[in-house]
């Protein structure tokens, strides 16, 4: 008796869930855990699709011993090398001698980069070849990019499943409901898996898009992820937010506040601004101070709402070190088309403001910097209520256009 799970004829889910990671990729906070997921496919061959991080391999390997219920394994497919995935192969590999691998031609060079010793036991695949195990015949769908140069997919064309590898991911641990059916995505998994696309893939926008075209071009009944649930009710609601993500369009109108504050000043012209809009009818407003809220979340909000305020004070003549790793964030993941608004503070030099406008306008695509700029010399005055008001009615302004 073991967690493993069936998904559908013949195919079964062997992954594992980790609660114990803190932080994914060494940089992501994971509160509600992660799982790898691998299934196991019984046809004529037996067939593992990709493995899962070294942490859970020992259970991992148990799943598959279970399912395989004395069969020997033929065929491991590896969709991406990634080690929270590949890890546990040459595990796989030493407990099934006869098991031949079957992925692509970077991923066999990295498999070589990482100490993996195939010694002929590899089968070399390209884009739209097919592979028939029996009933089940498999094609493989390059996904260059989402989310390394290796990753494929592969679509089973017998019965509509597609092995997505990174995408249609989501962090959060599954303990047992496996399927997006089985759990309320909307109000409990939608914000994980936000801030998993955005901080893990939202780099490769571009690229996404092509898998979703080629995606769109078969039958797909079914998406099995590495992470996160398997979809097989509602793919078109997890499709039409990969779009938005992807394209880095806005999912809502409304603003994201985030404020640097050391004393408090900066953060009350942050949440009187935050007042002000909702005063003016705007209630769709996120308010997080950069030092407290994990920068990950922060991007995720950033790629939900439409409009952004930064406010920061002035930290040694530059914007405040942690509102700086924000939007050094926002570049490196490719963040694009929003309109920005700033509130800047200092006591002696006021830099902050022009720094950040500058990146914004520099440094960030296709995004617009609002011209009314809230400038506060170290706490509010009068003269900033001006300010805060002009600001709050530029933001809804643009947001009602
Ligand atoms: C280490 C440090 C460096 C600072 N550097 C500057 C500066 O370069 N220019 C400036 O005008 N104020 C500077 N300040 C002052 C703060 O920006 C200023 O007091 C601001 O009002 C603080 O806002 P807060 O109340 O939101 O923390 C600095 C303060 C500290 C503690």
């Amino acid at each position: 008796m073991s967690s493993v799970r069936k998904v559908t004829e013949n195919l079964y889910w062997v992954g594992v869930n980790d609660k114990r990671l803190h932080l994914f990729e060494n940089i992501h906070p994971i509160p509600r855990g992660v799982s790898y997921n691998s299934y196991v496919l019984l046809d004529e061959k037996s067939v593992l699709f990709d493995t899962v991080d070294w942490s859970g391999c020992r259970e991992f390997l148990h799943h598959v011993k279970e399912v395989l219920d004395g069969r020997s394994l033929d065929y491991l497919v590896i969709n991406h090398m990634e080690p929270d995935h590949a890890a546990s192969m040459e595990e796989v590999l030493i407990r099934y001698p006869n098991c031949k691998v079957i992925s692509n031609e970077k991923a066999f060079l990295f498999m070589r980069q990482f100490g993996f010793d195939l010694d002929g036991r590899m089968i070399e695949v390209k884009e739209g070849d097919t592979f028939c195990f029996g009933k089940h015949t498999v094609t493989f769908v390059f996904a260059q990019m989402v989310h390394w140069p290796e990753a494929m997919v592969t679509f089973d064309m017998t019965n509509g499943v597609l092995f997505s590898a990174d995408a249609f991911g989501s962090f959060g641990s599954l303990d047992g409901k496996l399927f997006d059916d089985e759990v309320n995505f909307d109000r409990d998994w939608i914000d994980d898996a936000r801030r998993y696309f955005c901080n893990i893939v939202g780099k490769y926008g571009p690229f996404v898009q092509q898998l979703l075209k080629k995606a769109s071009t078969v039958p797909i009944k079914m998406f099995c992820p590495l992470h996160g649930p398997v979809w097989r009710n509602d793919l078109g609601y997890y499709l039409d937010k990969h779009d938005k993500w992807s394209r880095y369009e806005p999912e809502e109108k409304g603003v994201l506040i985030v404020y640097a504050s050391m004393y408090g000043n900066t953060e009350a012209a942050a949440q009187a601004l935050a007042s002000k809009l909702c005063e003016k009818g705007i209630c769709n407003v996120a308010v997080y101070d950069v030092s407290v809220t994990h920068v990950s979340y922060l991007v995720a909000e950033a790629f939900k709402y439409s409009h952004i305020v930064l406010a920061s004070c002035t930290y040694n003549l530059q914007i405040y070190p942690m509102m700086y790793d924000f939007l050094h964030h926002l570049k490196i993941l490719n963040f694009q088309k929003r309109t920005f608004g700033i509130i800047e503070n200092g006591t002696w030099a006021i830099k902050a403001g022009d720094l950040m406008r500058s990146f914004i306008e520099h440094e960030l695509k296709e995004c617009l910097v609002l011209d009314e700029q809230v400038s506060v010399n170290s706490s509010m005055k009068e003269s900033n209520k001006t300010e805060l008001d002009a600001l709050a009615d530029a933001l809804i302004d643009s947001i009602q256009k």
